[in-house]
């Protein structure tokens, strides 16, 4: 058998249309088009469309995906019942977990597994990520959760039903900023478990539930709300240096540094950087942007490592007064969009995805009949 790699480290394991990602010269593309343009001209839903159409949509198709996305925003009644019955101390990511698979049973067409339903899934598990996410906020908080608007776009809803005020324009501008550059990274981890789900031929909300479940990870996902805690612990920018020199000195990881694929600047934290900078300038407040400055220098220069797109996340939704432990949770709701684009491509070539393990355990060995067993 071939010689195995640790974690599949630079394995190429299916091919993909999807994404471009370059980690060497830290390039990352859509469907071609290149991060830094959507994270310009874009908006979240648009880069949806991208991703599960392989095109940049025109006015009407943008149309369409819009209404379709604003008209699916409600939950089922039978699932908020479902949510009312979970402990309040449930991990924001454990409710969205089992939301989603929750949600299979009330799928129109179970048995249409085409291309067009499966879009429809697409789109109405992208539509109501924000809401149980906001309903899961309020339920948890004993508040009655806030109805979705339709009339607003993705991220100017999330907000308004996360808090039940409207967001002001670039409040919404920045989640939806934050929500483009989320969208889609290749082959990582929850992508994979989600490849690996629907390549038995399960069904969609069996392929996200898989997702949902990898991303909740620190080393993944899950480490944007690891970052916010550090800022915490940390305090003030004079404290980043001590902080970071005794967490490696235990030989801790810093959350938000290192990436399997980047050699250099993750273009995705350049931008989420800048934003961090602008909130806090917004808000004459740069504490959480200064601390994460001193931590980046510090890391780059004692680790060579460079920030990923957990780091600076971290400090733009603090700054949006997003709570600490939905920050993986708004994370999943950008990345189903990626997810169900990754689901469509692999049903549409589906092979089983199957790897070998390289055996190292013990020879053959003889069965003891348990009484004689020492
Ligand atoms: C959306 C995302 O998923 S982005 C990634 C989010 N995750 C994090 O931010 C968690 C912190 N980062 C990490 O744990 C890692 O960098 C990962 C998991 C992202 C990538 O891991 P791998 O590609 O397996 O790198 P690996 O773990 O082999 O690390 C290589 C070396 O860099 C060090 N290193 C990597 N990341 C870090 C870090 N964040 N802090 C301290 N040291 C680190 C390792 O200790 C190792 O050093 P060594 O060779 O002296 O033992
Ligand atoms: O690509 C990866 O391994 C992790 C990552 O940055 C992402 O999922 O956005």
């Amino acid at each position: 058998m071939s010689t195995t790699t640790e974690g599949l480290e630079d394995i190429v394991a299916t091919h993909s249309s999807i994404c471009d990602l370059d980690g060497k010269l830290g390039k990352l593309t859509y469907f071609g088009v290149d991060i830094h343009d959507l994270a310009h001209h874009s908006t979240f839903e648009e880069t949806a469309y991208l991703l599960w159409h392989g095109k940049l949509p025109t006015w009407a198709q943008l149309e369409e995906v819009q209404q379709q996305l604003r008209t699916q925003r409600s939950l089922p009644d039978r699932i908020l019942d479902l949510m009312r019955l979970l402990p309040t101390a449930t991990p924001p990511m454990d409710v969205l977990r089992t939301t989603i698979s929750a949600l299979s049973a009330f799928d129109p067409n179970p048995q249409d597994k085409s291309r067009a339903a499966n879009e429809q899934r697409a789109i109405r598990l992208t539509a109501v990520m924000p809401t149980i996410i906001a309903n899961w906020e309020a339920l948890r908080n004993n508040r009655e959760p806030v109805a979705p608007l339709s009339d607003v776009s993705h991220a100017a809803n999330f907000l308004y039903m996360l808090t039940g005020r409207m967001p002001d324009e670039h409040a919404a501008h920045v989640l939806d900023l934050a929500l483009i550059l989320h969208a889609d990274h290749e082959l990582n981890a929850s992508t994979f478990a989600a490849r690996v789900t629907a390549g038995t031929l399960a069904d969609m909300y069996a392929a996200i539930t898989s997702a949902i479940s990898a991303l909740s990870g620190p080393l993944h996902g899950g480490a944007n709300e690891q970052v916010i805690r550090m800022l915490l612990r940390i305090g003030e920018a004079s404290n980043a240096e001590s902080y970071v020199s005794d967490a490696l000195s235990r030989k801790e990881r810093i959350m938000g540094f290192g990436h399997r694929v980047y050699r250099t600047e993750d273009p995705r934290a350049t931008h989420l950087r800048a934003i961090s900078q602008e909130l806090g300038q917004r808000k004459n407040d740069l504490r959480w942007y200064d601390i994460s400055r001193k931590v980046e220098e510090y890391m780059k220069e004692q680790k060579k490592l460079n920030a990923n797109v957990d780091f600076y996340s971290a400090s733009v939704y603090y700054m949006l007064d997003i709570p600490i432990d939905l920050d993986t949770p708004i994370f999943a709701s950008s990345r189903i969009a990626g997810w169900t684009a990754h689901v469509l491509e692999q049903y549409a070539n589906n092979r089983l995805i199957r790897p070998r393990a390289e055996y190292v355990g013990p020879k053959i060995t003889e069965y003891v009949p348990i009484e004689q067993r020492g």
